[in-house]
């Protein structure tokens, strides 16, 4: 049997002329927490529909535990717990008749997870739809996709409407999911957040995956942040290709910030070690960071030229 829940092989989607998705390629492991991450219109939400079965691809190849989601939707849908990016809900229900309609469609009771679900969230089930701010109308898809038993979670940008407390809870929840040995895909455009929860991380640009692996793999790919402070002054660092953004930090140019590229951070400590280093910090790039490097031309360009 396959070890991957998710296989996507070079798929394409076309919505009359724009081509929304040209070439689409990655796996996501059983029992992986695999982070989708991409700016508005890169192309998620039409990925994720292809994989439940919603948008029929038109090239390449796409699988959900070894089916093809478009032939057989029916098999892997009581498999799979989806929040969709726009919650839409029935304005006359309660959400908490939603909630458990929600379950219901899926095959699903009310149990006392979903009890526990609605308390976490500081949930009020009791209110009709129609009064819910996006936040809420999230809670009811996430206390309805958490509360059940699947193999697969598909979040779609789950938490855009939530506070940074129900932010963590659903960190939180998805941490549960994992220790479960559940299988996850979180699309997001919070990147703390899947820094917090996934093994690995997927970008997508303009309906392609231009990066993937997991954090350290993806680290090396970007620079190291220096900061650093000499008995002499700097001199000649401003010349050492692969340093950037060189900025002395008192007058007599003895302390500095820096960033540089890891094949160079060698000869750039040994250019600096005869100064006399009195300190010396570096950290590594934040997913922040990365998504800036991607999404930046000169990102895509360096990577094409890879
Ligand atoms: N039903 C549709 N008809 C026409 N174009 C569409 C349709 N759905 C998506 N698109 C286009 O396909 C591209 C990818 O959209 P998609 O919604 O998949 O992006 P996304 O990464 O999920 O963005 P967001 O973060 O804004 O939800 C966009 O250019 C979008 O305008």
């Amino acid at each position: 049997m396959s070890t991957n829940v998710i296989e996507l092989n070079h798929v394409q989607k076309n919505f009359g002329r724009t081509q929304a998705l040209k070439n689409v390629t990655f796996n996501v492991p059983t029992g992986e927490v695999v982070g989708f991450l991409g700016p508005n219109g890169a192309g998620k939400s039409t990925t994720i529909r292809i994989l439940l079965g919603m948008l029929k691809r038109n090239g390449g190849e796409a699988t959900v535990f070894g089916q093809d989601p478009w032939h057989n939707d029916l098999q892997i849908h009581p498999r799979i717990a989806y929040v969709p990016g726009d919650v839409y809900l029935w304005p006359n229900l309660t959400g908490g008749e939603i909630v458990d309609l929600l379950l219901r469609l899926n095959g699903q009771n009310h149990t006392a997870k979903t009890d526990e679900l609605m308390k976490v969230f500081e949930f009020d089930p009791k209110k009709k739809a129609r009064a819910y701010s996006k936040g809420n109308r999230q809670k009811v898809a996430l206390i309805a996709a958490l509360s059940q038993d699947a193999e697969l979670y598909i979040f779609d940008e789950p938490t855009s409407g939530l506070d940074p407390l129900n932010e963590l809870t659903f960190q939180q929840e998805v941490l549960k999911l994992k220790e479960a040995g559940k299988t996850v895909l979180l699309s997001s455009h919070i990147l703390s957040e899947v820094e917090k929860m996934c093994d690995a991380i997927v970008i997508i640009r303009e309906g392609e995956i231009i990066e993937q692996g997991n954090l350290d793999q993806m680290r090396h790919l970007s620079r190291l942040r220096v900061q650093v402070e000499t008995d002499a002054a700097i001199t000649g660092l401003d010349k050492q290709s692969g340093v950037y953004d060189l900025k002395f930090t008192n007058h007599d140019q003895t302390a500095a910030t820096f960033a540089v590229d890891h094949d160079v951070l060698g000869q750039v400590m040994a250019a600096l070690t005869p100064l006399g280093i009195k300190d010396f910090q570096s950290t590594p790039p934040t997913l922040e960071d990365l998504f800036l490097h991607y999404y930046s031309d000169k990102g895509a360009t360096q990577h094409v030229a890879q």
